[in-house]
């Protein structure tokens, strides 16, 4: 493992490479949801395949990297995961983006084609909720702190054999770590995204991932989403939740390895 400081637009961002240790490797390049740090990835990192590289950062505002003040645009984080890619020499990657994660694998695919090779949209949309649920949660957030949202989000993110079980423990205390103007500036630059148009104009090989009980971005979303690309594929992880890849590891993990093995990334 090694870690990374990347400096852009006034503030440094923190990413870390596991696997193979040289840009010459096929890489695979992982964003994080609204919430989570790069440690999102942790419970599936030792079922993929060796070989590769395993790039991941954590999105200004939460983990180790700075945090300005809020509002964040759509443009400014697609813009560091372009900075994270170029510091670290990624090319034809596999861009794996969960949620706004995906949000930025879409705006980064239409940016960079000499970057994304192949994406992953798992639990994510050309659009996610509406302004008025954004703002309304950025108004109780900047008001009573992280804390009191914590139990609607976890029921968004888990499904109900995970919910509330000692397990889900570690993943509430990353969302309550949250930087208040981290988590609301990420809130804004989402409100204000609709991808639609661009992604209907993508063309690379795509797989689509939702989770079977998601409350954020049921199913249904994430396929309108991935029907937008022709030849993408969609899949549904059952007894899951937002968070597919802490809940259900090794279905993830088969996946993702399939998915890598159909774009000629791995043997
Ligand atoms: O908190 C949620 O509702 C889940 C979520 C939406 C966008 C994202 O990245 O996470």
């Amino acid at each position: 493992m090694t870690e990374h400081r990347i400096t852009r637009d006034g503030i440094t961002l923190h990413a870390r490479t596991d696997g193979a240790d040289s840009a010459d490797a096929p890489t695979v390049v992982f964003a994080n949801s609204l919430g989570t740090t790069l440690h999102l990835w942790d419970p599936i990192m030792d079922l993929l395949p060796q070989g590769l590289r395993y790039v991941r950062w954590d999105k200004r505002g939460h983990g180790q990297s700075d945090c300005p003040d809020a509002p964040y645009a759509m443009g400014q984080l697609v813009s560091d995961a372009e900075a994270v890619c170029d510091h670290l020499q990624v090319r034809n990657c596999v861009f794996v983006g969960l949620s706004v994660g995906g949000m930025i694998a879409q705006g980064l695919a239409v940016k960079r084609m000499d970057i994304v090779r192949a994406m992953v949209l798992s639990n994510t949309a050309a659009k996610i909720g509406n302004p008025k649920l954004w703002s309304d949660r950025i108004a109780a957030v900047t008001r009573d702190g992280m804390g009191p949202v914590a139990d609607s989000v976890m029921q968004r993110w888990f499904g109900r054999d995970f919910y509330g079980t000692p397990a889900m423990a570690p993943w509430q205390a990353m969302l309550e770590a949250t930087p208040v103007k981290g988590y609301t500036g990420v809130c804004a630059a989402i409100s204000g995204t609709d991808f639609m148009t661009p992604t209907s104009g993508l063309r690379l090989p795509t797989m689509g991932i939702a989770g079977s009980e998601d409350g954020s971005t049921p199913p249904d979303l994430v396929r309108e989403t991935v029907d937008l690309i022709p030849g993408s594929s969609f899949h549904i992880i059952r007894r899951a939740g937002h968070l597919p890849c802490v809940e259900q590891p090794e279905a993830y993990a088969r996946l993702l390895t399939d998915f890598l093995t159909r774009t000629g990334t791995v043997a």
